[in-house]
């Protein structure tokens, strides 16, 4: 059974959730003469049998796993690999792989020609249910996480359930921690979820998680004011992975993240002392991270000041104003921001 979410806006497009999808891609191709694929090491036979069954020439293109693929380097190196291709306008992209992946080959076809084509075969469990969706993508670089990309929605997106059965099991539960924002800022159910047994509902979860996000992306893709809550726990979970140079898992990030944005909830009076403490049992349970280093907030303040959604010196934070109520927080005083870093702090 195939499930086919949709997501609205100016270019709408469907996200299809379900096992063996291989069979959908041609039609999200159409009639490009040209595609290339972008993959990673442990995703190439996944990209080979792909590409295998595809009319068009192909064009495979390899490139370094996980946040090492994530950079203008590379992008650079995919620019190259199309130019040589001859890629036109009505030629294709193709990223096969985790968020890393189709956040870089989504980036490539943003500003190949200044936008092509695009469809993410989204392989980790954080790629289905996030990364995959919405448009965002982009690379990382030494000032910060993300800070160059694109808006640029996909053609149409496939998430075969299938792929995550050779994913490894910290990336399945790095995903998790996406999957549990969702349940805090728009859909407890999925909290309930995680709390009997994760792998039990994976299939459940992966289609909750997608709805939440297809429903805000949809509405607002360019983050102009909705989308903001999708960030939610992301302000300090981008500072600790450029602090560690972007060799943590974003999903362990940003699950520290979440409880401190839970923390600066509570603690801003916004958000009941249950909620905010239910943040650390459910990330828990899924056997994520839920604290980092006490001697990193210097750092952590310093990268936190080129958040996307900071404005001048103003920093500003999605918070929670109960269960499924975000809201934003705006230049809250440093030592509120202290108090809620010593929550997480080991
Ligand atoms: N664009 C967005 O809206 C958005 C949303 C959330 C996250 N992201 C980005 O996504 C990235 C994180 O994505 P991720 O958690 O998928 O990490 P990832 O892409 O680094 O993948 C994690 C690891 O799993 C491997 N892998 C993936 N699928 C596999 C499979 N089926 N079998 C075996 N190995 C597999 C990868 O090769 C990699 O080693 C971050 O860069 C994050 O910033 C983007
Ligand atoms: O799609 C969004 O919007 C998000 O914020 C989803 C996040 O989970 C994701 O990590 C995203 O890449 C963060 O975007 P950024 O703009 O803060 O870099
Ligand atoms: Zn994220």
């Amino acid at each position: 059974m195939v499930t086919r979410i949709q997501v609205g806006g100016d270019r709408p497009y469907e996200v299809l959730v379900g096992h063996g999808l291989a069979g959908e891609l041609p039609g999200l191709i159409g009639d490009a003469a040209r595609v290339a694929v972008l993959y990673s090491a442990p995703l190439r036979e996944r990209a080979e049998a792909l590409a295998g069954a595809l009319a068009a020439k192909v064009t495979p293109i390899e490139v370094p796993d996980a946040e090492r693929g994530k950079t203008v380097e590379v992008a650079a190196r995919c620019w190259d690999a199309l130019g040589e291709a001859g890629f036109t306008r009505s030629d294709v992209v193709v990223g096969v792989g985790g968020g890393a992946v189709t956040d870089l080959a989504g980036f490539v076809a943003a500003s190949w020609l200044r936008g092509v084509r695009w469809v993410p075969v989204s392989t980790s469990l954080l790629g289905m249910v996030d990364a995959s969706v919405g448009g965002k993508t982009g690379v990382n670089i030494a000032a910060g996480k993300n800070l160059v990309g694109a808006f640029h929605p996909p053609a149409g997106v496939l998430c075969d359930l299938g792929a995550l059965a050779t994913l490894p099991p910290d990336d399945l539960t790095a995903g998790l921690a996406e999957v549990i924002k969702c349940g805090f800022i728009a859909d407890p159910r999925i909290l309930e979820l995680v709390e009997q047994d994760p792998t039990a509902h994976l299939r459940e979860l992966v289609e909750r998680a997608v709805r939440v996000k297809a429903e805000v992306v949809g509405v607002d893709l360019k983050e102009s004011g909705p989308r903001e809550i999708l960030n939610y726990g992301h302000t300090l979970g981008h500072a600790i992975e450029k602090r560690e140079k972007y060799t943590w898992k974003h999903g362990h990030a940003i699950s520290v993240g979440l409880i401190f944005a839970a923390e600066l909830s509570r603690l801003s009076g916004r958000l009941d002392d249950a909620t905010a403490a239910r943040h650390r049992a459910v990330l828990e349970k899924a056997g994520l991270p839920t604290a980092y280093a006490k001697d990193a907030w210097t750092d952590l303040l310093a990268a936190m000041r080129v958040d996307k959604k900071a404005r001048a010196d103003t920093l500003r934070f999605v918070v929670l104003d109960g269960l499924a109520k975000p809201g934003i927080l705006t230049g809250p005083a440093e030592g509120l921001l202290r108090a809620a870093y010593a929550e997480v702090a080991r």
